[in-house]
């Protein structure tokens, strides 16, 4: 996608030097542009789990280019298995992070140590070429799905979209998953709204969802995470339409803290409410969300203080709760299979059951 007129992935290899890689600094959106040039596995590992890079696909894909920086260093059988680990154990919850390492190791193992850093950024590129394109196809299902809704409410009436977290174009390589259908539905002239939940904590909605749809132009409006089942309660949201951090055979699906609350409200609300998904994130090996996913535990400091913008311009944090009170962090919830309308994927969309995906998806039984 765009910024300022010039198009960026979320994760690039320097033009010049060949081998090292570019991500932006998730944590100093929307208010700074830094771009990140990381050069060891360790700088790698430290973006994932600070959260400089984040979302599902974009995690698994700046791992696997981390394994091919480590073994730039020591290209051995032991390194391989040691760095692959290290590098998978940076966020528990994003099946694309284990993915992608697997796919990796997979590729790596056969090969002989000499070959074996060409043949990693190579695959690296193909792990990024495929999420990119995976994306653009879930934006041209997701289209489909708005289109409809368009066609059922007069071609000028506004349709509004409520989505929670960032599943845009950062959180992936490139067009992001929720918000791919958004954009092209935007792009075609079809009037969407989106209202975009803050997402505390971290507020990856208020920071980085309006950020992304700022720059495209689309329309959207933040609010408190707490506000979407009013808005629903009153007509205001047409359909829900999120990404998700792993979803089960069953169809469960993980996503950002506060998703499943959307959902409990959106079927009390008859509002439909959609996931988008590339294949790399659904877990064929689980079945049950709530007993299998693991969620990630992150520190009470990120409930505690708040990041922002002070009157001055500076980047500044500030605590917000009393010395001393306690505060957990779950970061991820799961939405059963049965409050999800269906799921939005390269291949399609399909209804959220087993049946649904294995129609989709017929090779995995
Ligand atoms: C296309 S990204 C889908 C998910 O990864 C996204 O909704 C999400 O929950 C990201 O969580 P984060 O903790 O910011 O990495």
């Amino acid at each position: 996608m765009k910024i300022n007129g010039t198009p960026y992935r979320s994760v690039w290899v320097d033009e010049k030097d060949g081998w090292s890689v570019h991500i932006f600094d998730q944590t100093r959106l929307p208010f700074a542009l830094d771009i990140l040039q990381l050069t060891t596995p360790e700088q790698v590992a430290h973006a994932i789990k600070t959260m400089q890079v984040r979302g599902a696909p974009l995690i698994g894909a700046v791992a696997a280019y981390g394994l091919a920086l480590a073994l730039r260093a020591d290209s051995s059988d032991t390194a391989l298995e040691q760095q692959a680990t290290m590098l998978a154990a940076t966020r528990p919850t994003a099946i694309n992070l284990r993915w992608a390492i697997e796919r990796m190791l997979k590729h790596l193992r056969p090969l002989p140590p000499t070959e074996r850093v060409a043949a990693a950024y190579a695959e690296a590129g193909r792990i990024c070429d495929e999420d990119a394109a995976q994306n653009e196809a879930i934006g041209r299902h997701g289209l489909e799905l708005l289109r409809t809704l368009a066609a059922q409410r007069g071609k000028n009436d506004k349709i509004n979209i409520l989505t929670h977290c960032n599943a845009g174009w950062i959180a992936t390589v490139d067009w992001g998953t929720a918000l791919a259908p958004i954009y092209m539905a935007h792009d075609e002239g079809l009037n969407v709204h989106v209202w975009v939940d803050e997402t505390r904590p971290r507020n990856q909605g208020a920071a980085l969802t309006a950020w992304e749809l700022g720059s495209h132009g689309v329309p959207h409006t933040v609010i408190a995470d707490n506000a979407g089942g009013h808005l629903m309660q009153h007509g205001l949201v047409d359909i829900v339409i999120v990404g998700t951090d792993r979803v089960t055979r069953n169809a469960d699906v993980a996503n950002k803290i506060g998703t499943y609350l959307k959902a409990l409200a959106a079927q009390d609300n008859n509002v439909s409410f959609w996931v988008a998904l590339p294949s790399t994130t659904i877990d064929w090996r689980v079945a049950d969300g709530l007993r299998e996913i693991p969620i990630e535990e992150r520190s009470g400091t990120e409930i505690t203080h708040i990041n922002g913008r002070d009157d001055n311009g500076q980047l500044s944090r500030v605590q917000i709760t009393p010395d001393g009170s306690q505060a957990a962090n779950p970061a991820f919830d799961v939405t059963p299979a049965r409050l999800v309308t269906g799921l939005i994927t390269e291949k399609g969309c399909c209804p959220a059951t087993p049946e649904g995906l294995r129609s989709l998806f017929p090779e995995q039984g």
